[in-house]
């Protein structure tokens, strides 16, 4: 499905969440949603999702609002850090109710994922705790083949072997049924291999929407002696330098053939570090 953005705001009260922001999404690919506290990520999702109404612009998914949109929403599955469930239900309910809720839910799926994260199918959900819960959306998530997935923040309390599970299926089941899925997340170094494409947010604007390749391929981390290292960023825009017991390693927009061609020691810059980078610099702006 494709999602257009277009001028999108959104205001609550007087504060300014999402500032006439445009992009467009295709299917099928990973994004990686990214941003700081507050940079308007979950009001974007709750939009897509149909959850909320913007306050300017739109969202169109294969041309329609998704905000009350019955035939939408049942293509859209959105799963929040905690809070995704009635406390009440018991495990076994909540995959019920879903199953008939998303027309390509896969109940094969849904039980082996429960098997896999230890979840008793008779547990009441306000008996589980957060990393369980958290198990239990991504349950749904991944479940739902929702042809657009969303997870904010899906993991709290998650140990680290869960969530690389939980990256390995989210792959493998990509790989079988490809679809539109948005992870946003402040564990961006954990995931940033999966991302096909990021999106960064800063204060309500988008700062960056690029493809993974690119930004592996176009931004590099080079090693060497200080007076190499700086002969070689000179007149390079620079995102980072850090210099170590004579030796420097600065971050720049740059080609890797370029810097070995120096005789430098390249890598990829982190995303994590070009979404810290990026962020910053529109604060200073
Ligand atoms: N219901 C609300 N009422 C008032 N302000 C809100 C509301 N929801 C969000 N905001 C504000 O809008 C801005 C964007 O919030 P949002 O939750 O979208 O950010 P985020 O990028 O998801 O942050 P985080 O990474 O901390 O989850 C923040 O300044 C927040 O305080």
């Amino acid at each position: 499905m494709k999602i257009e953005v277009k001028n999108l705001s959104k205001k609550y009260r007087n504060k300014v969440a999402l500032n006439d922001i445009s992009f467009s999404l295709e299917e099928p690919k990973i994004y990686g949603l990214l941003g700081r506290n507050g940079a308007g990520k979950t009001t974007f999702m709750d939009i897509l999702s149909g959850q909320i109404l913007e306050s300017g612009g739109e969202i169109l998914i294969d041309g329609e609002n998704p905000f009350d949109n019955q035939r939408l929403t049942e293509s859209i599955c959105l799963i929040k850090e905690g809070q995704n469930f009635k406390k009440d239900l018991t495990v076994k309910n909540v995959l019920k109710i879903y199953s008939y809720f998303y027309p390509n839910w896969d109940q094969g799926l849904a039980e082996s994922l429960i098997d896999e994260y230890n979840l008793n199918p008779n547990s009441k959900v306000k008996t589980l705790s957060k990393g369980m819960e958290s198990a239990l959306g991504i349950t749904v998530g991944l479940a739902s083949k929702a042809p657009i997935t969303i997870f904010d923040e899906p993991y709290i309390g998650l140990d680290a072997p869960s969530r690389k599970r939980f990256y390995e299926i989210m792959l493998e089941e990509y790989q079988s049924a490809p679809r539109t899925i948005i992870l946003s997340t402040h564990l961006i170094d954990e995931v940033s291999l999966l991302f096909e494409e990021v999106l960064i947010l800063s204060e309500g604007s988008l700062v960056l929407q690029e493809e993974s390749e690119i930004l592996r391929n176009s931004t590099i981390a080079i090693s060497g002696t200080i007076d190499e290292v700086e002969q070689f960023i000179e007149g390079k825009e620079v995102i980072e330098k850090k210099t170590l017991a004579g030796m420097m390693t600065a971050y720049v927009y740059g080609t890797v053939e370029e810097a070995k061609m120096h005789g430098l020691d390249v890598e990829g810059v982190p995303i994590q570090e070009l979404m810290i980078y990026l962020t910053e610099r529109k604060k200073g702006a």
